[in-house]
């Protein structure tokens, strides 16, 4: 047996999102988010199940934090409901909004646990939907207004900051893919709608600069590998477009201040334009301090005419599926990360979002023997270690999730905690996957 020890510095944590475990979604002065639209709509959220209740963590949140303490993680990451904040999205402040937050963030310190909190995750204020939303370049400024109020509330408090969760999934798969809030399903408006997030993303950061708020600020995307599944040209380009969508449409200009040419093209061919205003560049590509990388899967790709967006088809190899049918590709975090180190620089990356979906059932005794949950951590920290080792400055990971809760579209019935979520009674039990943590957090590395 080896031993893979990780650096004495190195974080660990879990994540969640306000909208998937708060609940209280009418409660102390809350306004209604896109997310509340959505998922009350017929037919968009499987089951019919909405964010109503959730993991009713907005009562509840001293259980998670003894959870996370029990766990014996260092940070706690979770995200800050705009509409809770800004039940209007604009206007007067809600100071019951910022009281719940202040509630958390206390108990997580008093536990010894960082709280690293993301601004956005997805539950954009309706009001400022019904004016266009992410289109509507003015939701730029009511986003750094949101972002400068939390800023100064939680300063000293709060060091660990990230802008957005997922652009891609904000863009694309709301707005063009259409499966997630506000379910829009126009190329152009998605295009418009990344663009724009990604502005609010580098005006944020300079108001975060400007007010010389403690700690470091960065942004998380989701970035998926995926492969030619041949080394012919056209299954080359295929796959890399394919990528590019996913991956170089929102690094390139984060760090680079450009988007990728080939891809600027293929969407102009497509009728959709990147609608620059001057600035804007250089105020996406701010310096961060870090960037967040969300990895779950990766794949191969072929061409094939008229597939899709890109003419690209995936080819089934043969991989592990979990229970959302995505691929089990552990390689595919050390081939991106290594990638991102290659293409970006040496920006200090925290995996923000790694986990699976796999169908838990609880037994008699209040127990989840989630073997598979425990093996998809195991193979995926093998390669973290594995990119350390190879000098890519990777500085923490968070597990997706610390609970079961609100898989978006699909609902309640996807569950990617390691603790589960009892639904009827809201109790919450570890599951062997939280175990196998705890350990590799006490031993600070695993044995393989
Ligand atoms: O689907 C599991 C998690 C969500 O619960 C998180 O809120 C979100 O940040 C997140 N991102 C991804 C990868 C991108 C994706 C999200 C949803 C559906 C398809 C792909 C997986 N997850």
């Amino acid at each position: 047996m080896a031993k893979l020890q990780f650096p004495q510095d190195f974080v660990w944590g879990t994540a969640t999102a306000s909208y998937q475990i708060e609940g209280a979604a009418g409660e102390d002065g809350r306004g209604p988010s896109i997310w509340d639209t959505f998922s009350h709509t017929p037919g968009k959220v499987v089951n019919g199940d909405t964010g109503d209740m959730a993991c009713d963590s907005y009562h509840r949140y001293e259980e998670d934090v003894a959870l996370l303490k029990k766990l014996g993680v260092s940070a706690y990451r979770f995200s800050i409901a705009w509409p809770r904040i800004f039940p209007q999205g604009t206007g007067e402040v809600n100071e019951k909004g910022l009281d719940y937050y202040r509630r958390v963030v206390d108990a997580l310190l008093a536990a010894g646990i960082e709280p690293a909190v993301t601004l956005y995750h997805w539950d954009l204020p309706q009001a400022l939907q019904d004016k266009g939303g992410w289109a509507n370049r003015d939701t730029i400024d009511a986003f750094v207004k949101y972002a400068e109020v939390v800023f100064k509330a939680f300063d000293g408090k709060i060091k660990q900051w990230i802008t957005f969760n997922e652009t891609w999934c904000v863009s694309f798969l709301s707005n063009y893919i259409g499966a997630h809030a506000p379910g829009n399903t126009d190329l152009q408006l998605a295009v418009t709608v990344a663009h724009n997030c990604m502005v609010a993303h580098g005006e944020a950061v300079k108001k975060f600069r400007s007010l010389g708020i403690q700690g470091q600020i960065g942004t998380t995307h989701n970035l998926y590998w995926f492969e030619p599944y041949t080394t012919k040209p056209e299954d080359v380009a295929a796959a890399h477009r394919q990528r590019a969508y996913n991956n170089e449409w929102f690094m390139d200009p984060t760090f680079k201040g450009s988007y990728p040419q080939f891809m600027v093209d293929w969407f102009r061919e497509k009728g959709a334009e990147v609608p620059i205003q001057p600035g804007d560049m250089e105020t996406i590509s701010q310096p961060i301090d870090f960037i967040g990388v969300n990895f779950y899967s990766g794949g191969f790709g072929r061409y094939k005419k008229g597939e899709g967006l890109f003419d690209c088809e995936e080819v089934q190899v043969g991989f592990d599926k979990t229970f959302m049918d995505w691929n089990v590709y552990p390689d595919g975090l050390y081939k991106v990360l290594s990638w991102v180190r290659e293409a970006y620089g040496d920006v200090p990356i925290y995996i923000t979002e790694n986990g699976s979906c796999y169908d838990d059932t609880l037994t008699a005794d209040n127990r989840v023997h989630d073997a598979e949950r425990a093996e998809y951590y195991k193979k995926h920290f093998i390669q973290c270690h594995r990119l350390i080792e190879s000098g890519v400055p990777l500085k923490g990971y968070f597990a997706w999730s610390l609970l079961d809760n609100f898989e978006w579209a699909e609902g309640y019935k996807k569950r990617f905690g390691i603790v589960y979520t009892d639904y009827e009674t809201l109790a919450r039990h570890p599951k062997d996957s939280f175990y196998f943590i705890q350990k590799v957090i006490q031993d600070g590395g695993l044995d393989v």
